[in-house]
C-alpha cells in the first residue's frame, strides 16, 4: 500500500462486523467476559480499546512500526517512553527541543534521578563524546522545535547502534509524510498528534511506534502501567484527521515556500529559519531525509523592531501556542511555547526573545501574505 493509501485505508480502517466504513467509537470502559479471563480481546479500555487500537494500528503502518501506542497528549507519550529508564540512567538530549520537553526533564525526570546532557545533536561528534557508560537514550528532534535545526536521523542512529543505546526521534514537524526516522535507524518514533496529524487544532494527543518487538512489549506496559491513554471519541478525531494528511502537508509547504520567499527578501526581516532555504545550514540533510520540508517557520525582525507588536496586529493569522493545523497560527516562543525553559538556557539554544514562529495553514496565500504585509506595516 503506498503512503496515501495507508492514511485512508491502513491500520484497521473500518468496521467487519457491521459494514461501517469508518471505525466506531467503541465508548465504553469495560467488556463482557464469557468465562472469566474469556474475551474477545478487551477486557478494559486502559489496557485496550478498539477505536484506540485502530489508530494504533495507523500510526505504526505509517511509520513503519510493529505496534503504535495513542496517548493523552503527545507530553504524555513523551513521560511513558523516558519511564522507559531507571534512577541514574543518562540520557542526550537535542538543545533545541519543545519547551514542555525539556520542562519534564528539567523539572520531574532529573528529580527522580535521571540525568541528561543537552547537545546539539546536528553535530555528531558532540553525540558521540556525550556517551558515557551509562547513556541508554539519544532523544531529539528534526526539524526542531522552534529553530528548524535539521540533525542527520541515519548517522545519530548508526553511533547509537554503536554504542548499544536506543534513539528517539520526535517527528511531529516531518510527519511520516515528509520523514521515516525508523527507516533511518532509529528505534521509537514520537508524535504531538495535537498537531499535524490531528491536522485541525482540536484535539490533544500523542502517538508512539517502534519497530522493536522488545521496546514494543516495555511500551505497551508502560502505557497500560501508567495511563495516559488516548481516549476513543479522541483516537476516532485524530484518525480521521490522518486520512487527509498528505493533501494537507502538500499545501502546507506550497504556502510555506512562498511565504519564505516574501520573509527572506523583506527590508524588516533580519533572519528566516527554514530548512527548504538553500542557506540553511541543515538542507543537503533535510534534502536527503525528507521528502518536503514541511509548513513551519521561524523569523527575527531586523533590530528595534517589536516581534509583540507584529503578531498582535495580525488580523488573520492567529496568535496562538501550538501548530500544524489548518488555520496559521504564530507566537513568540520565548513568551509562549518556550516560556517554561529558563531564559540562559533559551538564550544558549538560540532562541532569541524576538524569534517570531509561524505555523503556515493552508487558507489562500494571498490572503496569508496580505495579513502578514499588515503586521510589518504596523511596526
Ligand atoms: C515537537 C513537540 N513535541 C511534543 C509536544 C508535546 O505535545 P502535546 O502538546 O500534545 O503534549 C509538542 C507540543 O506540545 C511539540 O511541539
Ligand atoms: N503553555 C503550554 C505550551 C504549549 S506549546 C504547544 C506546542 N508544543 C507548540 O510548540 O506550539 C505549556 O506550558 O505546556
Amino acid at each position: 500500500m503506498r503512503m496515501k493509501t495507508t492514511y485512508i485505508h491502513g491500520g484497521i480502517s473500518h468496521d467487519e462486523a457491521t459494514g461501517s466504513v469508518n471505525v466506531p467509537i467503541h465508548q465504553t470502559s469495560t467488556y463482557k467476559q464469557d468465562k472469566v479471563g474469556v474475551h474477545k480481546g478487551y477486557e478494559y479500555s486502559r489496557t485496550g480499546n478498539p477505536t484506540r487500537a485502530a489508530l494504533e494500528a495507523l500510526i505504526a503502518d505509517m511509520e513503519g512500526g510493529i505496534r503504535g501506542f495513542a496517548f493523552a497528549s503527545g507530553s504524555a507519550g513523551t513521560h511513558t517512553i523516558f519511564s522507559l529508564f531507571s534512577k541514574g540512567d543518562h540520557i542526550i538530549v537535542g538543545d533545541d527541543v519543545y519547551g514542555g520537553t525539556y520542562r519534564l526533564m528539567d523539572k520531574i525526570l532529573k528529580r527522580l534521578g535521571l540525568t541528561f546532557t543537552i547537545v546539539d545533536t546536528t553535530k555528531i561528534d558532540a553525540i558521540e563524546a556525550s556517551i558515557q557508560d551509562n547513556t541508554k537514550a539519544i532523544f531529539l528532534e528534526t526539524p526542531t522545535n522552534p529553530l528548524l535545526k535539521i540533525t542527520d536521523i541515519q548517522a545519530v542512529a548508526e553511533v547509537a547502534k554503536k554504542h548499544n543505546i536506543i534513539s528517539i526521534v520526535d517527528n511531529t514537524f516531518a510527519t511520516p509524510y515528509h520523514q521515516k526516522p525508523l527507516e533511518l535507524g532509529a528505534d521509537i518514533v514520537l508524535h504531538s498528534a495535537s498537531k499535524y496529524l490531528g491536522g485541525h487544532s482540536d484535539v490533544v494527543a500523542g502517538l508512539v511506534t517502534t519497530n522493536d518487538k522488545k521496546l514494543a512489549e516495555e511500551l505497551g506496559f508502560l502505557q497500560n502501567a501508567i495511563g495516559g491513554i488516548l481516549g476513543p471519541q479522541d483516537s476516532w478525531i485524530i484518525q480521521r484527521g490522518i486520512k487527509t494528511l498528505a493533501i494537507r502537508m502538500d499545501a502546507h509547504e506550497y504556502n510555506a515556500l512562498k511565504i519564505v520567499e516574501f520573509l527572506d527578501q523583506h527590508p524588516k526581516v533580519f533572519k528566516v529559519y527554514y530548512p527548504g532555504l538553500a542557506s540553511h545550514p541543515g538542507y543537503s540533510i533535510a534534502k536527503k531525509q525528507m521528502t518536503g520540508f514541511g509548513g513551519m517557520i521561524s523569523f527575527e525582525l531586523t533590530e528595534g523592531l517589536s516581534a509583540k507588536l507584529f503578531v498582535e496586529n495580525l488580523k488573520l493569522i492567529t496568535l496562538a501556542e501550538s501548530l500544524g493545523a489548518v488555520e496559521s497560527l504564530i507566537e513568540i516562543p520565548a513568551l509562549m511555547t518556550h516560556g517554561s525553559i529558563p531564559k540562559e538556557d533559551r538564550l544558549k539554544s538560540g532562541i532569541k526573545d524576538e524569534l517570531i514562529r509561524l505555523s503556515v495553514g493552508i487558507e489562500d496565500l494571498k490572503d496569508l501574505i496580505e495579513d502578514l504585509e499588515l503586521g510589518f506595516a504596523s511596526i
